[in-house]
């Protein structure tokens, strides 16, 4: 359950790619179109919001070519296309528009996501902590939302939910290795803690390796040229550390049981460990 489209790939597209590869049905939900974006392509400047506001119609695209490049075919807009509008960052007056995510009743867009989850009936999902990672409204109404959407659906709900996170060592280990990086994502920050997330090695739950389906996930990016530039410091992190950085996604567990790890804390290396896959 992601907020707009580019998240998918952002936090989680080596997972997606992952799991669709091992034979697991992925059913991605988005919640907004993207509408309040900045946009990286000259050519496509005037459908921004304050003009054309075409924008989310473009990004609609770029999510379905993003899936298509990590195998994802079950992709669904929250309450379908157009529903619910980007929010803006926080603070901002768009976070009032009639349709914002950030204003919508959290039990009729949790309904939509229970209807899903009453069809796919999923083991696992993975949203955001409260904080929706790094603080952003869409972010933290689609925590909200998916969170509710778990409570209601009872038993069609997921056994399993995990929220996107960073661990504090690989923060540490990637502000070292940009530190002479000309696109350094940590320019300006004096310490870790200072950043809008990050999680102690010790709470992580689960390290998923995707690494052999990195390019897969830069790919994806790359659909997403609208949002990630080609001067991202994402394509350097790919570039210069390969599947390390790129492939290789964290969570923290926030419902069931976690099942067996690997390492000093036992991170799940298999978002599915420990659940009766016959059972459901
Ligand atoms: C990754 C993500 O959630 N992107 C959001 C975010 O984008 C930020 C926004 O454009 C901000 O103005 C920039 O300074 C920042 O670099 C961007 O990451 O917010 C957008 C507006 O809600 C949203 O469309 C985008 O997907
Ligand atoms: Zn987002």
């Amino acid at each position: 359950m992601h907020a707009h489209p580019d998240d998918e790939v952002i936090g989680t597209g080596a997972t997606m790619a992952h799991y669709v590869s091992a034979g697991a049905h992925v059913t991605l939900v988005t919640c907004t179109l993207g509408e309040e974006g900045e946009i990286h392509v000259p050519a496509l400047s005037q459908l921004a919001a304050g003009q054309a506001d075409q924008l989310g119609g473009w990004r609609l695209v770029e999510w379905e070519r993003a899936c298509a490049a990590l195998g994802v075919t079950d992709h669904r807009m929250l309450g379908g296309a157009g529903r619910y509008r980007d929010s803006g960052m926080m603070g901002l007056e768009t976070n009032q528009h009639p349709r914002a995510f950030w204003g919508a009743d959290l039990d009729e867009a949790a309904a939509h996501l229970v209807k899903i989850m009453r069809e796919i009936r999923p083991q696992v999902m993975i949203t955001y902590d409260e904080n929706g990672f790094y603080g952003h409204p869409d972010h933290i109404q689609a925590h909200r939302v998916a969170m509710r959407a778990a409570e209601l659906a009872g038993p069609d709900g997921p056994a399993k939910i995990y929220w996107t996170a960073q661990p504090l060592s690989v923060l540490r280990d990637g502000m070292e290795a940009f530190r002479e990086s000309d696109s350094n994502p940590f320019a300006g920050v004096e310490s870790i803690e200072d950043l809008p997330f990050g999680t102690p090695d010790e709470e992580i739950a689960a390290r998923i390796d995707g690494t052999e389906h990195y390019a897969k996930k830069t790919a994806a990016m790359r659909a997403h040229a609208s949002q990630i530039p080609d001067n991202s410091w994402l394509y350097g992190m790919a570039g210069d550390f390969g599947g390390e950085f790129m492939g290789v996604e964290y969570y923290t567990l926030a419902q069931g049981a976690r099942g067996p790890g690997e390492g000093p804390h036992k991170w799940e290396t298999d978002l599915f460990a420990g659940l009766d896959l016959d059972g459901r």
